[in-house]
């Protein structure tokens, strides 16, 4: 393997003997090591860049593993973290798992042990966890990872990606498994509401305080109560609004429209966005001032299309669901369908797949979901071919050969050796395969 794809583990450790037998073992294993000895240094380097993993002393000379872990806990992302702990420290090692790091080790430790224990980081959670949540793709879990660490953290969060990938989904989640689940997740799509009309919305407003205001209303801050306030594409704020939300997130207090009391907020704020909020501050649309006050823990939904592991299950999952609702008979997707499923791109991301589903299980007349049904506009040729309007068990075999063998490569990032050993075959048998069932060259490079 190039140096460059050995899993980089950065280490901060004080002990010098400590931390170059930890440097010295870690390479002999396959790691890359990057050894820096106080917190200061690790805060400095964490601002530009993140390791595959974090070992992590809790005592160091400059601050706790406690305090290190909060300061860096808005650069963390989803890079698994563990703690090596001396017998005196263990209840702030204790303290730090609930606080979201994974594990911790007491030293001295047995080094097969402690081996063992940093591997199963990295592998990251089996892809049949049944507490993955979003997905079960390696991105998708490194996102749920990141919203289980920061639940019970105040931190405001920004969640950014594509229209459809489930930025909503994410922030609903962070709710369901925080201590505020009890309390309200209120949703709110700042497009969606008329400019003039945002203010109250959001904030409220007292009886009579403009021509129509008949009675006092509270808005979404004021009913989020002990919650949680999500503001969907915050970028489309005004900017008189914009104001109003800094001082909330500063001070944590707003007022109703008309109103000269100041209201205490209290819910979590989680905003999202599908625009470049970076972009929108250089243009001035945005202030630059909000944008750090929300951009404390920043969280990135990645496309459908760079997480192909999540397309069938999410098709599957959705599937049931429909069925059940429209009353269908159990219904299956062809082979044909998984595998147009898999090539596809997605640009509406998960949201197209789910219209894309619904359609077909109202449309398609038999047990099977073909991929016309699922691409109508594509007129896919039927690859069957036989007229029955049934598939032969040949096809059948080719086409789940076909859409293992894509996914296979996806998980393999195309390199053919990779993927021949994941699906225990010599690569010219691979090879050959491909050739014969058409799938293209370039899939490999
Ligand atoms: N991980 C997931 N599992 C199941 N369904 C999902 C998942 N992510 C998204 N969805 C579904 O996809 C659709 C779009 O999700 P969501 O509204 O959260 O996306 P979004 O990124 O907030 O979109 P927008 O940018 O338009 O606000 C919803 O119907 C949602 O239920």
């Amino acid at each position: 393997m190039p140096r460059h794809d050995l899993p980089r583990v950065a280490i901060v450790e004080d002990d010098p003997i400590m931390g170059e037998s930890l440097v010295e073992r870690l390479s002999l294993e396959g790691y890359r090591p990057l050894w820096l000895t106080t917190g200061a240094a690790a805060l400095e380097w964490f601002g530009a860049q993140r390791p595959d993993l974090l070992l992590c002393d809790i005592r160091l000379p400059d601050m706790t593993g406690e305090e290190l872990f909060q300061a860096l806990l808005p650069r963390l992302g989803g890079t698994p973290v563990m703690f090596m702990t001396g017998f005196g420290d263990i209840g702030q090692a204790v303290r730090l798992v609930r606080a979201g790091a994974d594990d911790y080790l007491t030293k001295p430790f047995v080094v097969e042990e402690f081996l063992a224990r940093i591997a199963e980081l990295l592998r990251g959670r089996s892809p049949d966890d049944p507490d993955a949540a979003l997905g079960r793709s390696p991105a998708i879990r490194q996102v749920e990872h990141l919203l289980r660490r920061v639940a019970d953290v105040d931190s405001t969060l920004l969640i950014s990606g594509e229209s459809g990938v489930g930025k909503e989904v994410a922030a609903a989640f962070v709710h369901r498994i925080s201590r505020r689940a009890p309390s309200p997740f209120m949703a709110v799509n700042c497009a969606a509401i008329p400019p003039d009309l945002i203010d109250s919305e959001l904030f409220g407003h007292e009886k009579g305080a403009f021509t129509g205001a008949h009675a006092l209303h509270r808005g979404y801050a004021e009913r989020a109560g002990n919650g949680v306030l999500f503001l969907d594409e915050v970028g489309e704020l005004p900017h008189p609004v914009q104001a109003k939300l800094l001082r909330l997130v500063q001070e944590r207090v707003f007022f109703r429209v008309g109103g000269e009391k100041p209201l205490p907020f209290q819910a979590r704020l989680v905003c999202a966005t599908n625009a470049d909020l970076d972009g929108l501050v250089r243009a001035g649309t945005f202030r630059r001032d909000l944008y750090y006050r929300l951009n404390v823990i920043p969280v990135a939904v990645p496309p459908l299309r760079e997480r192909p592991d999540d397309v069938l299950p999410l098709l599957q999952a959705y599937l049931h669901q429909y069925a059940e609702a429209f009353g269908r008979p159990a219904q299956r997707l062809t082979p044909q369908a998984e595998a147009a499923a898999l090539e596809h791109d997605w640009p509406g991301n998960v949201r197209e797949l789910r219209n894309r589903i619904e359609r077909a299980v109202v449309l398609a007349t038999g047990p099977w979901i073909s991929a016309n049904d699922l691409f109508p506009e594509r007129h896919v040729v039927d690859r069957f071919g036989t007229g029955t309007g049934w598939p032969p068990l040949m096809a059948v075999r080719d086409e789940s050969e076909r859409s293992h063998i894509l996914v296979t490569l996806r998980r393999a990032d195309g390199q053919l050796g990779r993927a021949a050993d994941l699906l225990g075959v010599g690569r010219t048998t691979l090879w050959e395969k491909m050739r014969r069932l058409g799938i293209a060259a370039e899939q490999t490079e």
